[in-house]
């Protein structure tokens, strides 16, 4: 069979009347705001407190620090909402995504679902959980097995979870249920459900279970005080699932032909598809959707964004939507949260957020937004350097060492260049002090030169070139120059902080409220400071 080209058009499953905005249409420019969102006051779908999640590399060979991939976040994610969780590569985005599913094992913390903290559910009770969540892939080509059918695929979970349950509830508190069913336990589903308040049985059957009433035969002997109810189901599991996959091709806009087809023969949007009714096919309350558009085409990207907020809404799903795409997550996210070094930095309503950053990092990513698209209307902010090391992160703000708006120590008086060349000098001691290798990267960034094999005697004279450092200054260098000279790498880094560091270095600023719903964790939200935009603005940040 000859593979559709990726430009075969797509089902159009958009052309419904819909009151929701579209992507990739005029518009596209009219964001979700919090009032879209009918959210409970009550109960989160998740509630995520203090989570941590490690990964330990240890081997018999090396023993390194664990990489801190999520590193204490607390969230509540909400029923029919969309958070959008944004942040550069590497952040800790997806590990946070898998950790609430289950898919990694959470190394502190809890995350509670339905009163129960999920991180101590085991055998049945974690399966139990898993069928209620699911996971979207970023690359649909990578996450579809080509040698399986889309039948298959999409069947997979269905037999993993002997899909269906078929479990039947009766209304009458005292009736027995035999025959090939099961009565739901507290908080599960009925799939089918037996009346008996008319005398003679009547059968309902949920949408999701592809039965029709004349497929349940059900008999009742109502003359005891405890009626018996025997249901017979007239078709197999097996033509179940398949009917199943059916309606979840039609779900998203394929076709049930598509059924018998191999991934390799789809488009990449239609691919995503097919990943997407597979996510569904359990029927999950809570989808995490990791970068679900960003290997396809920017046409193609619309449409797939337009289903998911279709199925949303058809299926009351709620999402967790993990993007480097700003614009998308502007479009589909009710409230957005930013990530940085395994931690949240910022989360509020989208609006609030791209309208009035306020965490130092949300500044920076939202000026790189091409066309100025957000609040952020000064220059763009160019973090220094590169993430820290997750293994070893900062001891105080995780973004101290690349801060825009960091907090300087009131002992001195610099210019923002000499600042910048001291973090850059501290950057330098803190990686030798690690044993990683010269970083010449950075180096190269900062005195514009190759600097490997440089001593660090000659990287401070680069980088303190054309200072005029003070004395005292001058001195604080040179000490931390003459450790490291003696391969004391840690104890010049230490001078540095203790000369040159601020509280932004020693602790680490909680979230707290900044009106409109809206958490950010920065010391400059304190009324002692300047606060964040003015100073971003006033300190000259690009490059
Ligand atoms: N299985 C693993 N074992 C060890 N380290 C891991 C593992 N998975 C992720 N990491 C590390 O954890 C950190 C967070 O990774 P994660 O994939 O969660 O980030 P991300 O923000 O989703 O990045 P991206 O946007 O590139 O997918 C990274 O340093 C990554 O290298």
């Amino acid at each position: 069979m000859t593979p559709e080209p990726d430009t075969t058009p797509e089902p159009d499953t958009t052309s419904e009347p819909s009151t929701t905005p579209r992507f990739g249409t005029e518009s596209e420019a009219t964001p979700a705001t919090e009032s879209d969102v009918a959210r409970e006051p009550a109960q989160p779908v998740v509630s995520v407190d203090g989570l941590r999640t490690y990964y330990d590399e240890d081997s018999l060979l090396s023993r390194s620090p664990p990489v801190k991939a999520v590193d204490g976040v607390s969230l509540d994610i909400y029923p029919g909402e969309t958070l959008g969780l944004v942040g550069e590569s590497g952040c800790g985005k997806t590990t946070l995504g898998r950790t609430i599913l289950g898919l990694e094992d959470a190394t502190d913390g809890t995350i509670t679902a339905g009163g129960r903290d999920v991180t101590a559910l085991a055998g049945a009770e974690k399966r139990a959980w898993q069928r209620r969540v699911s996971m979207v892939f970023q690359d649909p080509q990578e996450s579809l097995n080509d040698r399986m059918t889309v039948g298959e695929i999409i069947r997979e979970p269905l037999e993993t979870h002997d899909w269906p349950f078929l479990r039947v509830a009766v209304d009458h508190a005292d009736a027995t249920v035999s025959g090939a069913a099961v009565t739901p336990a507290d908080g599960d589903r009925a799939d089918i459900t037996v009346s008996l308040a008319d005398g003679a049985p009547t059968v309902s059957v949920r949408d999701a279970i592809p039965l029709d009433a004349a497929d349940v035969s059900v008999t009742a002997d109502t003359t005891a005080s405890a009626p018996a109810v025997d249901v017979t189901i007239a078709r197999g599991k097996d033509d179940l699932r398949r009917d199943r996959a059916f309606a979840l091709l039609d779900q998203v806009g394929l076709a049930e032909e598509h059924y018998y087809r191999y991934p390799h023969q789809f488009s990449g949007g239609q691919r995503q598809r097919v990943g997407i009714a597979r996510a569904l096919a359990l029927e999950p309350d809570f989808v995490v959707l990791d970068e679900p558009v960003s290997a396809l085409d920017v046409s193609v990207q619309a449409r797939i964004i337009n289903l998911l907020e279709d199925l949303q809404e058809a299926f009351g799903l709620t999402y967790l939507f993990i993007a480097h795409d700003l614009s998308v997550v502007r479009h589909i996210a009710d409230r957005v949260a930013v990530m940085y070094l395994g931690n949240i930095v910022e989360l509020g309503p989208t609006e609030t957020v791209y309208g009035d950053p306020a965490h130092p990092y949300t500044v920076s990513l939202l000026s790189a937004i091409p066309g100025s698209a957000s609040g952020w209307t000064g220059d763009r902010v160019t973090l220094r350097g590169s993430p820290p090391s997750p293994r070893d992160p900062p001891a105080g703000c995780p973004l101290a060492t690349r801060c825009p708006a960091k907090i300087r120590p009131d002992d001195w008086t610099l210019p923002e260049e000499t600042w910048r060349a001291i973090d850059e000098f501290r950057a330098v001691l803190r990686v030798r002090a690690r044993g990683e290798a010269w970083p010449v990267a950075a180096l190269k960034r900062a005195v514009g030169a190759n600097a490997a094999g440089q001593s660090v005697e000659e990287t401070a004279a680069d980088l303190f070139d054309g200072h005029d450092l003070p004395a005292d200054a001058a001195e604080v260098v040179d000490d931390a120059v003459s450790l490291a000279e003696r391969g004391r790498d840690a104890a010049a880094a230490a001078r540095l902080r203790e000369a040159f560091g601020s509280r932004c270095d020693a602790s680490h600023p909680p979230l707290t409220e900044q009106g409109d719903d809206r958490t950010s964790a920065c010391f400059r939200h304190e009324p002692d400071y300047v606060d964040v935009t003015d100073t971003v603005a006033e300190r000259d940040t690009d490059g």
